[in-house]
C-alpha cells in the first residue's frame, strides 16, 4: 500500500503544527511549500519540499511553485480509474490524499489604507485555489481543508477509523468551492471597482455569516444574518452591542431604517423608529432635548420603539428613556452613569456605532425579489433648501422654510405614500404607506392634533390632484414641500394660493417602497 500523503501550503499558519504533527502519528507524509515547510521544520517535522516532487525550483516570487502535473495529477487522478491508475505509474505521480491550504490574505490587503495596485495583485492565490478545487473535485478519494477550525475534526476521524468519512469529504469540498467562489468574487469586486464598471453583466456578491437569528419575521420563519465582506462601518452590521437580549430579524430591520435616518443630520438628533418608520425625530442643541421632542412627537408609537441618538448618551437623557419600554438604543457612546442606568433593563439592547464614519457608507442599495434582486444607487441625492421652487403666491418665511427643510429631510425616509408634519425641530405627523396620498394626510394631520397649528407639511411625491392641499388647508396648514411634476399640479397650487398656503417644489422625488 502506498504511503498516504499530505499537501500543506499554508498563508494563515494557525494551528498548523499540531495538525501536520497529528497527521505524521497517522503516519502520513507531509509535502509543503517554502515557508510552511520552514514553520514545520522549525517546529521538528521533517516534510519533503515540492521541489522535490516538481523537480522545479519555485519561482517568479512564488507565482509558480506548485503549479504542476506532479501535484495536480496526484490530487486529481481517480484511484479505481485503471487509466488514470497507469497514467501515474507511467508519469511516477504519487497520489495525494490530504490538501491542507489556505489563501493568500487578498481581504486583509485590499483593506490596508493606501495599499497599491500593485501589491493588491500580488495577494491574488492563483496555486492555492487551484489545488483546493483539484482536491474538493476528487473528494472522494481526497480530503481538502482550506479552515484551520477543521483540523482536529479530520484529525479525529483518522485516529478512530483511519479514514475520513466520504460525508466529512464532501462537506469539507463544499466548503473549499463557497471559500474561493467568495475569494474570486471578492477580487472580481475589486478589479470591477478599479475600472469602473458599474453595471457587470454577471454579479458576484459575496458575505460572510455573522449571526444566525432565533427566527425571521415570524416565529415560524428560519433566518440568518449575513455581513458584507468588507466591513461597512456605520451599519447595524458592524454597532457593537454592550448589553440586552441578541437582536432579532426585526430588531436588524428597524436598527437599519433608524441608522439611516440619523445620517441625516449633524446636530444632535434622536429618531426613533417603529417597523421601519420614523415615529419620531427630534434636533437641538442637546442631545436631552432633542430626546424630549422626540419622544413628544408620538409618546405612544414609541413604546417598543428603536432608537439612535448621535451624540453620547448622558445620565439626564438615560433616565428620560429609563422610563419608556424601548427595544433597542443605539449611540456613539454612553456615559457610565447612563450605561449603569439602562442596563438594569436586562432585555434592552444597547448598541455603540461609529459616528465617525457616517459618511462612508455604502453607495449600492440591493432588494430582493422572487427570482431577482434590484439594485439601485442609495438615496443620497444633496439639495439644497435655497435652490428649491416657490411656485405659490406666498413665499415661505424663514422659519417655515427650515421647518420645511427638516420634514423633506424626515419624509424620504417614510414609507411611501409618505407625508410628514412638522415643525423646525421635531415631526409632529407621520402618515405611512398609505395607498392613497390623501390617506397618508389624514393621518399625519390626525396625529399631529392641536399642534397641527405649527406645523408644515412634506409630501415625498407630487400631488396627483389638489385634495391633499385642499385638505392640509382646512387644517391650517402654512407650507408644504413637494418634488412637483404632476400634470395637474397648477390644481394644487391654486388650491395653496387660495388658502394662503406657501408651496415650495424640490424637483426630487423620495419614493421609498
Ligand atoms: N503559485 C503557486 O504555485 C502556489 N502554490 C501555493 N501557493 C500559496 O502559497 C502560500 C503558502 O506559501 P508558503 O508555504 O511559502 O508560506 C499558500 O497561501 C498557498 O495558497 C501558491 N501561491 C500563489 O499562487
Amino acid at each position: 500500500m502506498t504511503t498516504k500523503r499530505a499537501l500543506i501550503s499554508v498563508s494563515d499558519k494557525t494551528g498548523i503544527i499540531e495538525f501536520a504533527k497529528g497527521l505524521v502519528e497517522q503516519e502520513v507524509e507531509i509535502i509543503s511549500t517554502g515557508g510552511t515547510k520552514a514553520v514545520l521544520e522549525q517546529a521538528g517535522i521533517s516534510t519533503i519540499s515540492i521541489e522535490e516532487i516538481t523537480d522545479f525550483p519555485e519561482m517568479m516570487d512564488g507565482r509558480v511553485k506548485t503549479l504542476h502535473p506532479k501535484i495536480h495529477g496526484g490530487l486529481l487522478g481517480c484511484r479505481n480509474a485503471s487509466e488514470h491508475l497507469e497514467a501515474m505509474a507511467l508519469h511516477k505521480i504519487h497520489p495525494i490524499d490530504f490538501v491542507c491550504v489556505n489563501l493568500y490574505p487578498f481581504k486583509q490587503t485590499i483593506l490596508k489604507d493606501n495599499v497599491s495596485q500593485t501589491e493588491a495583485i500580488e495577494n491574488i492565490d492563483i496555486g492555492g485555489p487551484s489545488m483546493l478545487r483539484s482536491g474538493a473535485k476528487n473528494h472522494e478519494f481526497v480530503t481538502v481543508v482550506v479552515d484551520p477550525a477543521d483540523y482536529p475534526l479530520i484529525l479525529t476521524e483518522l485516529s478512530e477509523q483511519g479514514e475520513t468519512t466520504l460525508l466529512t469529504r464532501q462537506k469539507l469540498a463544499a466548503k473549499v468551492f463557497r471559500h474561493t467562489a467568495a475569494y474570486d468574487a471578492l477580487i472580481a469586486g475589486y478589479l470591477t471597482d478599479l475600472v469602473g464598471e458599474t453595471q457587470p453583466e454577471t454579479l458576484t456578491l459575496t458575505y460572510d455569516l455573522k449571526q444566525t437569528l432565533r427566527y425571521g419575521e415570524n416565529s415560524h420563519q428560519q433566518a440568518m444574518f449575513y455581513q458584507d465582506v468588507l466591513p461597512v462601518s456605520f451599519s447595524i452590521a458592524q454597532a457593537k452591542q454592550l448589553h440586552g437580549k441578541e437582536l432579532s430579524y426585526n430588531n436588524i430591520k428597524d436598527a437599519d431604517a433608524a441608522i439611516r435616518i440619523s445620517r441625516e443630520f449633524n446636530q444632535p438628533a434622536v429618531v426613533a423608529v417603529k417597523h421601519m418608520n420614523p415615529c419620531g425625530i427630534g434636533i437641538a442643541s442637546t442631545i436631552y432635548e432633542a430626546y424630549q421632542y422626540t419622544y413628544a412627537a408620538d409618546p405612544v408609537s414609541i413604546f417598543g420603539g428603536v432608537i439612535v441618538l448621535n451624540r453620547e448618551v448622558d445620565r439626564q437623557t438615560a433616565e428620560k428613556m429609563h422610563k419608556v419600554f424601548l427595544e433597542i438604543i443605539i449611540a456613539p457612546s454612553f456615559s457610565k452613569e447612563a450605561f449603569e442606568l439602562l442596563a438594569t433593563k436586562k432585555n434592552l439592547r444597547i448598541l455603540t456605532l461609529d459616528f465617525t464614519k457616517k459618511n462612508q457608507a455604502v453607495l449600492d442599495e440591493k432588494t430582493a425579489v422572487l427570482g431577482g434582486l434590484l439594485i439601485q444607487n442609495q438615496d443620497l441625492i444633496e439639495e439644497i433648501a435655497e435652490n428649491w421652487q416657490v411656485v405659490t403666491k406666498r413665499k415661505p418665511t424663514a422659519d417655515e422654510l427650515a421647518a420645511l427643510d427638516f420634514a423633506w429631510k424626515a419624509v424620504k425616509h417614510v414609507k411611501s405614500n409618505a407625508i410628514v408634519l412638522s415643525n423646525n425641530h421635531q415631526t409632529l405627523g407621520i402618515g405611512a404607506g398609505q395607498m392613497n396620498r390623501v390617506g397618508s394626510v389624514q393621518i399625519a394631520i390626525e396625529q399631529a392634533g392641536e399642534k397641527v397649528d405649527e406645523a408644515v407639511l412634506a409630501s415625498d411625491a407630487f400631488f396627483p390632484m389638489s385634495d391633499s392641499v385642499e385638505y392640509a388647508a382646512k387644517y391650517g396648514i402654512k407650507a408644504i414641500v413637494q418634488p412637483g411634476g404632476s400634470i395637474k399640479d397648477q390644481e394644487s397650487i391654486d388650491m395653496a394660493d387660495k388658502y394662503g398656503i406657501a408651496m415650495v417644489f424640490t424637483d426630487v422625488r423620495h419614493f421609498r417602497h
